[in-house]
């Protein structure tokens, strides 16, 4: 389980971005959080693998608080966190495969990174998980000639390969037409089902929110105002956390 408690951050003096913001989200589980522009969704999900370092709080995975450890230990701990971004931080000049077998560099010493030098068991996971995305036929394509929603997949083959216990998803279909965010979504939610992931996804839909998370937490300036089921998420509770 991963476990937020009284997480805050300001960046500035004046203003709080994040306000005492605690939830638990659980493996096979797709927490959504949603809420306005500026409300501190990426601040909390970056908080989540300390990208951002926070001010106050924890963040508990495998009984360690993330905000404690020291430089190496968390770089450790952050090989159980996958993540994927609106936009895709991929490779362009590089391959499919390339870039999903670059999802493992955390787990190799640093001379087998630097020469790329990957296992048979590690490319045959890489075609694997391709195949997974429905991506098969675009293995040995630069990602440079891929669509939005075909780069999405491979961004989640990538981080799938770093055998993540969570995986972070800031805003991962804010970019993508609704029949590419569906098929994303449709792949977030079997990943979570299938691998026991603990999902946790910035949407700014709140349709998809209901429809595929098992958790919503809403923020509106920096503090959380919402944290229960889809179907607790009433239309008035939506009115009140957009205002
Ligand atoms: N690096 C920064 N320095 C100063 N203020 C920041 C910084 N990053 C974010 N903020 C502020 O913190 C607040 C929360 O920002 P954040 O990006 O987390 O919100 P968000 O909900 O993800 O917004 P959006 O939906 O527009 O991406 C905003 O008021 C923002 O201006």
């Amino acid at each position: 389980m991963l476990t937020v408690q009284s997480l805050s951050k300001s960046y500035t003096r004046d203003k709080v971005s994040l306000n005492d913001v605690s939830f638990d989200a659980q493996p096979g589980t797709i927490t959504a959080v949603i809420g306005p522009s500026g409300a501190g969704k990426t601040t909390l999900l970056r908080s989540l693998n300390q990208l951002i370092r926070d001010d106050a709080g924890t963040v508990t995975l495998n009984g360690e608080n993330l905000r404690l450890l020291n430089k190496r230990a968390l770089q450790r701990a952050r090989r159980n966190i996958g993540m994927i971004f609106q936009n895709y931080n991929l490779i362009d000049a590089l391959t499919v495969v390339e870039n999903v077998l670059h999802g493992c560099l955390g787990r190799k010493s640093t001379l087998r990174g630097m020469l790329a030098l990957y296992s048979a068991d590690e490319r045959a996971e890489a075609m694997a998980l391709i195949g997974e995305m429905g991506l098969s036929e675009f293995a040995f394509v630069q990602c440079r000639h891929l669509s939005g929603g075909q780069k999405q997949r491979v961004g989640i083959a990538r981080a799938l390969m770093q055998h993540p216990q969570v995986l972070l998803c800031d805003e991962p279909i804010a970019s993508l037409d609704p029949k590419s965010a569906t098929l994303v979504m449709d792949i977030l939610r079997q990943q979570a089902d299938n691998k026991q992931l603990i999902v946790v996804v910035n949407l700014h839909q709140v349709a998809i929110a209901r429809g595929y998370a098992d958790h919503i937490v809403a923020l509106n300036q920096g503090a959380k105002v919402f944290d229960g089921t889809a179907a607790a998420l009433t239309d008035a509770r939506v009115q009140e956390i957009y205002g």
